[in-house]
């Protein structure tokens, strides 16, 4: 379980993040929406700990993460998986060497179980056969689904997806956000993705969080969305002609 408590971050005097708060479960997959510029990334990144809040708490399983010591969170750290917006894999590599990277960089498992989990995990993807494939080589989808089985292969507890969806026509994006759910739900997962896409809030909506200009407004899933009052969320919501339209 994830728990967010009162974050707080500004930068050169500006408040990004005022104060949020939040809980995330094993086997959900949350989401966390708004428009560009409201802090999604900054509040990803906080729990990632790419940037260090000024004052609140991110809790793991109860420890708490920036205020641990350099071995727990070097611990926690190491039960999160992160899929990057636009999958940064490594050109340069195989798609078998992406996927491993971690392991080489990070455990001390002989070679032979390194390929083994790595192509179990690429399985996991339905890549079975793009191993020995080059990035340049696969499709915008195929790119996500190596990220995808990459950020999984450490085996997390924690796993982020930030703007999954990117570059991606709606049909592929739909059997992204299915594998981000499935592999969520399957391996127990607590999952958080950053997105704005309004496909996925219908689609993977069972725990939503609106943020607008650094605070959360509302909160809720993907079926009372539709009903919300919050005239800020609305005016998001609305900017979707699909999602107006299911509104009636
Ligand atoms: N390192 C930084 N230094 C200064 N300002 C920053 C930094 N990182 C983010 N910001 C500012 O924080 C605000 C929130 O940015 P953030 O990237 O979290 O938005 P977002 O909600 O993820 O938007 P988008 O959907 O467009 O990615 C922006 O105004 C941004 O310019």
């Amino acid at each position: 379980m994830i728990e967010i408590k009162d974050i707080h971050k500004a930068f050169n005097g500006r408040d990004i993040l005022m104060g949020i708060n939040g809980t995330f479960k094993p086997g959900d997959t949350s989401l966390i929406i708004g428009g560009s510029g409201t802090g999604k990334s900054v509040l990803l990144k906080s729990m990632i700990g790419i940037v260090k809040p000024e004052k609140g708490q991110i809790l793991y399983d109860g420890r708490d993460f920036h205020n641990s010591d350099e071995e727990t969170r070097k611990t926690i750290r190491r039960e999160m998986g992160v899929l990057f917006q636009g999958g940064a894999l490594f050109d340069s590599k195989t798609v078998l060497e992406n996927v491993k990277f971690p392991l080489d960089m990070l455990t001390d498992m002989s070679e032979k179980e390194k390929i083994d989990r790595a192509e179990f995990c690429l399985k996991r993807v339905e890549l079975d056969n793009a191993g020995g494939r080059m990035p340049s080589e696969i499709s915008g989808g195929m790119k996500k689904r190596v990220g995808i089985a990459r950020a999984i292969v450490m085996n997390p507890k924690y796993l982020f997806c930030d703007e999954p969806n990117s570059g991606l026509d709606p049909l592929t994006s739909v059997k992204i956000d299915d594998l981000i759910k499935e592999i969520t739900d399957e391996f127990n997962i607590t999952t958080i993705v950053i997105t704005h896409d309004m496909n996925s809030v219908i689609g993977i909506g069972e725990k939503i969080m609106f943020l607008y200009k650094g605070k959360k407004l509302w909160e809720g899933d993907s079926n009372n969305i539709r009903t919300s009052t919050v005239p800020e969320l609305n005016e998001f919501i609305f900017a979707n002609k699909l999602l107006q339209e299911m509104r009636g």
